[in-house]
């Protein structure tokens, strides 16, 4: 059971609904985003409904939900949530949500001062709202460039700052999740990690929009399933992004599950985006599967750049460079007004 509370409801109003379940034996998750507070009530559902709940101040509905994933579930409401990134004091941040499509772009690893600027002002140049970048990366190989760590997440930081792009980075660890969240204004969780419950509670505890990548082999359920974890710990500011998942074809290292974008956009609230990079590691499928993500509705794309692929430290072949970059940014600024979307960062057509 779910109970919504009004866009206005005072802490007063949220902690008497706290009160009274706890009263009656149950457990209340508090969950906040941007437009709405959700409290997900664990215990007796006789007993909740015993309570009167709807008709508490601050309470706009009461609502019994059959998944196993509650606070993420689209039956709590029809609206579909809007995360915005990187809002503070100075700057309005990024919404991602229904009515926008944005893009995320960067260098898949920060390699230095320079790279990272370079590839800002390139994602920037092509209509990215927001830098990504990793400075903790996760690798099949023990050998493999596994970022440069904190020096990264400054140099993120500085390129961030100097373009204007509020920025996402991976965190692996729940020991860095505080020093990730003091350089960057979204965490990011790797689909190596998805089901890192620890470090899912760990996220659920800041106040950083949180981009959740799927799981390599996880089902769409297992995904919201670790959804719920983040908002159970309080934090509603959820992007799901498709990745691909393990098939046997082996043509690319993941299959780009396009169907799950409609669907999970039919059983949660939450914003999904595409990234088209990891899923196929080769740069000349990103185009063709960006435009299959923005028709599927898609909420916007996570796409790898780098101004030197052929030089990058990792994943160099799935990079894009100029040319592609600005046939992706042709794509987007054509397709996305035919799904009705908003592309703040896309200089339209003249
Ligand atoms: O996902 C991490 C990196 O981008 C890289 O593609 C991972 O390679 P792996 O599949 O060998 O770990
Ligand atoms: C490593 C990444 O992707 P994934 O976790 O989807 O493999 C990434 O986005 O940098």
């Amino acid at each position: 059971m779910v109970v919504i509370m009004t866009s206005d409801a005072t802490e007063a109003q949220i902690d008497d609904v706290i009160s009274r379940v706890h009263r009656a034996g149950g457990e209340a998750f508090v969950s906040r985003g941007l437009h709405r507070t959700i409290i997900g009530l664990l215990g007796d559902v006789d007993e909740f409904r015993s309570l009167n709940l709807r008709r508490m101040a601050g309470v706009a509905d009461v609502i019994r939900i059959s998944t196993p994933y509650k606070l993420v579930s689209r039956d709590q409401g029809p609206e579909r949530s809007t995360v915005v990134v990187g809002r503070d004091a100075t700057r309005a941040g990024v919404p991602i949500g229904p009515d926008h499509f944005t893009l995320l772009a960067g260098p898949c690893a920060v390699e230095s001062l320079d790279q990272t600027l370079e590839s800002a002002e390139m994602a920037k140049a092509a209509g990215a709202t927001l830098l990504r970048g990793g400075a903790f990366r996760p690798q099949t190989l023990p050998y493999a460039f596994h970022g440069l760590g904190k020096s990264g997440l400054r140099i993120l930081a500085e390129a961030g700052a100097a373009t204007g792009l509020p920025v996402v980075t991976e965190v692996t660890e729940v020991s860095d999740v505080a020093l990730v969240a003091e350089h960057a204004d979204m965490l990011q969780i790797g689909a190596r990690n998805m089901q890192n419950f620890g470090l899912l509670n760990a996220v659920g505890a800041t106040r950083k929009p949180v981009l959740l990548k799927r799981g390599i082999q996880a089902t769409i359920e297992e995904w919201l399933m670790a959804a719920e974890y983040v908002a159970q710990r309080g934090n509603l500011d959820i992007v799901l992004c498709e990745r691909g998942i393990r098939t046997f074809e082996s043509a690319t290292p993941a299959t780009l599950d396009i169907s799950s974008v409609p669907t999970v956009q039919r059983l949660s609230h939450l914003p999904v985006l595409v990234d088209p990079t990891h899923a196929s590691g080769r740069r000349d499928l990103v185009l063709p599967l960006s435009r299959a993500a923005i028709a599927a509705g898609a909420d916007g794309l996570l796409v790898d750049i780098h101004p030197d692929p052929e030089s990058a430290l990792c994943d160099g072949p799935q990079a894009l460079a100029g040319p592609e970059i600005r046939e992706l940014a042709a794509a987007i600024r054509r397709m996305a007004p035919l799904v009705d979307r908003q592309t703040p960062g896309v200089t339209p057509s003249p």
